[in-house]
């Protein structure tokens, strides 16, 4: 037991810079270090908020105890008058989905969004104060990405100045709504609005759909929970529910009326602000969702990066700081190195690609408070991009560690199965991500073509300025450390990008209609839009390295996680690199060769860049991962506490082995 405490404390002792600064770059600034830090003890600390038993608990236990501490989650933000930034803090290192993600993520959010000043002034402080309970009642039976596809009407009735929702069919059915099956007292509803007849397409209204004396659904709703998902645990806490409307009255003013408003009268006026801004609640959550996946991903890394230093596997014998024999530790192989490394890359660069994200979002908002809408396309196309790229490369990741964990990850105390099972639907939530790279690729065409007119690219398109310089140029790496140089790996990266892009816009001009080539080049449309993703996450790591980095030895570090992060990409999609001309067969070869050795720089610092995440044991849950690296005891210990070791002759035996080795034995006797 000494032995394993032992490996890492040398591993950390092996560091090469300095810990306690690392944290600061990774949470972002000094004051978010600390409030995260304080935050995450203070969780860590309250028996309240244990999670070691979710994975023994029946679907009812489980809700049930979420319910109780999302309650007590709030009784806490109150008693210790926690301001708004260390209450998000502390819903997060709670780590339990509860309707409060979505009342807090997407219900008020919506309302902030899409609703007048007047309808804020009423409806907020009702939801600040969690006097109701919110959800955000898009997505339908039918139809979830095709959101113009929607079904439900809102039906204005000029006689009583209500409008009248309505599920039509089957289909109508809301489905999927967090928080909805059995907890949310009034939803952000999308519906079709008609007035005079005439369809105007969807648009959110705010409809109260349970009692808030009894809880019981409001006459002509029906409403319920849409069953178990994926994994023991994970989502199975949160009460995805599905939704009808009889026709259902809500007055007038309860239609979000920022974007448009129907008159008294019934007549449609629309305001001078884009109608995409309906879609508002949806960009705002796509760039957490890209925060939340640098978090789900150091995660998993964190555990199998400090598994893969405790466990040992085969000769030769080595020496140990005691002098003693000991195998080799999984984390030297070279090719756990070339499935964990690059991982704990991608992990720092999509923390940095979200902090830039957050940055574009907030620089969005402020545009359009000051009614500048021209930034618009271009946080849909990044937010929806790297929601897509970031949640699709974290799920695998998670995979791959739990895989990098050998047996042991496998193990529910390991932390990993759970955590992959409740970061997967990352993937599909706030938009599937295939559909999500379309409207990426949609945003690049328009980008190209109008390139032609004369209009400049601007933010992460500015790179298609040169597009001419671009498609001819030659990447100039002759020696392996030529990949060290940021200049040469942002025009690899340019270069690939543009010519995939340029590649489709002319490939599109082959087609009859613009529909039927975007409907048949849609593989390749999605393969230059992760292209351009890509590269907007390499410049954002590289613009990160020339800020002002303090801390002895830091930014050598993050060199290094850059480097891997860039030259493994490039490893993983050759084809395209290489099939484009961007770069030639042997300088893959030397990408390849300089990937090896950023390897080996890396190693010894490993363990210390995953406790740069600061990380609680609470907060990781797992076993493999645990700081101390006493993993053996641990695992022995919680096997123990499993239900069926409760007794020592199962339930069940008397009444199917007993008989059935008595048969036998007597079969055998005959
Ligand atoms: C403490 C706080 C915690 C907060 C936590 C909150 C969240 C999660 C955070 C962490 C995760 C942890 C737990 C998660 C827990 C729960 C899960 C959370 C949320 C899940 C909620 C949902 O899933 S809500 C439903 C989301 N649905 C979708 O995303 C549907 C996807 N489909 C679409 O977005 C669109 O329909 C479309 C983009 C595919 C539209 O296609 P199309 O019909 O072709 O386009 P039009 O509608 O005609 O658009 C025309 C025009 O507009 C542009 N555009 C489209 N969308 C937007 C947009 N959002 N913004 C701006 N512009 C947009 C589009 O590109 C077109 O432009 P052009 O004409 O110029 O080409
Ligand atoms: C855990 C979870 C929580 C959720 N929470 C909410 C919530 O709170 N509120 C809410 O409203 N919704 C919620 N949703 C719904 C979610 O937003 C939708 O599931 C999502 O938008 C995908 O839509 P879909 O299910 O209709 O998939 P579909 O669009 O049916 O996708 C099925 C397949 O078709 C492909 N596809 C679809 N369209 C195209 C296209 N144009 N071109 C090429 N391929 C295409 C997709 O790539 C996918 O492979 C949640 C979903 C999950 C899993």
């Amino acid at each position: 037991m000494e032995r394993i405490m032992d490996h890492l404390a040398h591993e950390r002792s092996k560091a090469q810079f300095s810990v306690e600064e690392m944290k600061i770059i990774w949470a972002g600034s000094l004051h978010a270090f600390q409030v995260s830090d304080r935050i995450a003890r203070l969780v860590a600390s309250d028996p309240g908020f244990r999670k070691d038993n979710r994975a023994v608990l029946s679907r009812k236990e489980l809700f049930k105890s979420a319910l109780r501490k999302a309650a007590y989650v709030w009784k806490r933000i109150n008693e210790l008058a926690l301001s708004e930034e260390e209450a998000s803090w502390l819903r997060f290192y709670v780590d339990e989905l509860a309707y409060a993600y979505i009342h807090w993520g997407m219900f008020v959010p919506a309302i902030k969004g899409s609703a007048t000043e007047e309808q804020q002034q009423k409806w907020l402080p009702l939801a600040n104060n969690m006097q109701i309970i919110g959800t955000y009642a898009q997505t339908e039976l039918g139809h979830g990405s095709n959101v113009r596809g929607l079904e439900t009407t809102a039906t204005f009735d000029q006689e009583t100045d209500e409008f009248i929702i309505h599920s039509p069919t089957l289909t109508s059915s809301k489905w999927w709504p967090g928080g909805l099956g059995k907890v949310a007292t009034h939803a952000v509803v999308y519906a079709r609005l008609i007035t005079d007849g005439q369809d105007y397409g969807v648009h959110g209204f705010l409809v109260q759909i349970r009692s808030l004396d009894d809880h019981f659904p409001l006459p002509g709703v029906t409403v319920g929970d849409i069953g178990m998902k994926f994994g023991s645990g994970a989502f199975n806490s949160i009460d995805n529910g599905f939704l009808r409307f009889n026709h259902v009255r809500i007055p007038r003013n309860q239609m979000l009326m920022k974007v448009s408003r129907v008159t008294r009268q019934g007549k449609y006026v629309e305001s001078n602000v884009p109608k995409q801004l309906l879609y508002g609640a949806m960009v705002y959550v796509r760039q957490i969702i890209v925060a939340d996946a640098s978090i789900a991903l150091s995660r998993a890394v964190c555990i199998a990066t400090r598994y893969s230093a405790v466990r040992r596997q085969f000769g030769p014998p080595h020496e140990d700081e005691n002098g003693k024999g000991v195998e080799t530790q999984v984390i030297d192989y070279k090719t756990q190195q070339s499935r964990l490394f690059p991982l704990l890359a991608s992990a720092y660069a999509f923390r940095f690609v979200g902090e830039w994200l957050k940055w574009l979002y907030t620089d969005l908002i402020q545009k359009l408070e000051a009614n500048d809408f021209s930034t618009l396309p271009e946080a849909h196309a990044c937010t929806a991009g790297l929601k897509s790229l970031t949640t699709s490369a974290a799920a695998d990741g998670i995979k791959e560690c739990w895989k990098l964990c050998g047996g042991h990850g496998y193990l529910s105390s390991s932390g990993l199965p759970e955590l992959y099972a409740a970061f997967v639907p990352a993937c599909t939530y706030e938009g599937d991500n295939i559909v999500l790279l379309l409207q990426v690729s949609r945003f690049l065409m328009k980008t190209i073509s109008q390139l032609q007119t004369g209009k400049k690219p601007i933010g992460t398109t500015a790179y298609m300025a040169h597009v001419e310089h671009l498609i001819q140029c030659r990447c100039t790496v002759q020696k392996a450390e030529d990949w060290l140089n940021p200049s040469v790996i942002l025009e690899a990266f340019e270069a690939r990008a543009i010519r995939l892009s340029v590649a489709c816009a002319e490939n599109l001009t082959k087609f009859a209609t613009p529909l039927q080539g975007f409907s048949e080049l849609s593989p390749d449309l999605v393969e230059a839009a992760v292209a351009h993703c890509q590269l907007i996450v390499v410049s954002k790591f590289i613009e990160k390295l020339q800020q002002n980095i303090e801390g002895n030895g830091v930014k050598q570090q993050l060199e290094t996680l850059c480097n891997i992060y860039c030259l493994n990409l490039i490893h993983k999609h050759l084809g395209d690199f290489l099939s484009t001309g961007s770069i030639s067969p042997k300088q893959a070869s030397l990408a390849s060769d300089q990937l090896r050795s950023r390897y080996s720089k890396l190693r010894s610092n490993v363990i210390a860049l995953v406790d740069a995440f600061n990380y609680t044991d609470h907060f990781l849950g797992s076993v493999l991962g645990r700081y101390d690296g006493n993993v053996y005891p641990k695992l022995y210990e919680e096997a123990w506490k499993d239900p069926l070791n409760d007794s020592i002759v199962p339930d069940g035996y008397h009444e199917y082995i007993q008989p059935l080795l008595k048969q036998q034995l007597q079969n055998a006797r005959l």
